[in-house]
């Protein structure tokens, strides 16, 4: 078995991939859109997994966008996407500058909590750092800030 995507809907698109690829760096790799089905599926891959995601080796997430509006509410067993990334500092810092909150501070230099505008959790940890950390989880307890 092979993981291939994790799926989101998304209530507004251009605001979802200008959070992804503008923000994030992330690339689109192929979209499908259904006139009878009315709907436009994105898929997006980490600007590392690029070309492998071209060639269907790398994981992916794939936007759902439902062209007629739905709530999309609930979901509390849903947690969020990871990303490993070279500068956590920096990119916070990228992203709160251009109007992202910053859920979880990566105060600790290793993990940072950022939302979509669909308020869908992302996980930014550090390259380098160990999964699980070495440090106790103590330092990982949620402060109610993410
Ligand atoms: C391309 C492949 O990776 C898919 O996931 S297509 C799955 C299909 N998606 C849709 O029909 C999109 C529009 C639909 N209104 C929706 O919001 O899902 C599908 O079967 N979706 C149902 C699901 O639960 O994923
Ligand atoms: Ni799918």
């Amino acid at each position: 078995m092979q993981y291939l995507h994790t799926m989101i809907r998304v209530s507004n698109l251009d605001e979802t991939l200008h959070f992804f690829c503008d923000l994030l760096g992330m690339k689109e790799i192929s979209r499908k859109s259904s006139d009878k089905g009315r709907f436009t599926l994105v898929f997006l891959a980490a600007a590392e997994d690029e070309d492998r995601a071209r060639q269907d080796k790398a994981p992916m997430i794939e936007l759902t966008y439902n062209w007629d509006p739905e709530e999309y509410t609930g979901g509390r067993n849903f947690g969020h996407l990871a990303y490993r990334v070279d500068d956590i500092y920096g990119l916070c810092d990228h992203l709160k500058a251009n109007g992202v909150t910053i859920n979880r501070p990566p105060r600790d230099g290793y993990m940072a909590f950022i939302r979509t505008p669909d308020n869908i959790s992302i996980e930014l940890l550090q390259k380098g750092e160990a999964l699980p950390p070495k440090e106790p989880w103590a330092s990982m307890e949620n402060t109610g800030t993410w």
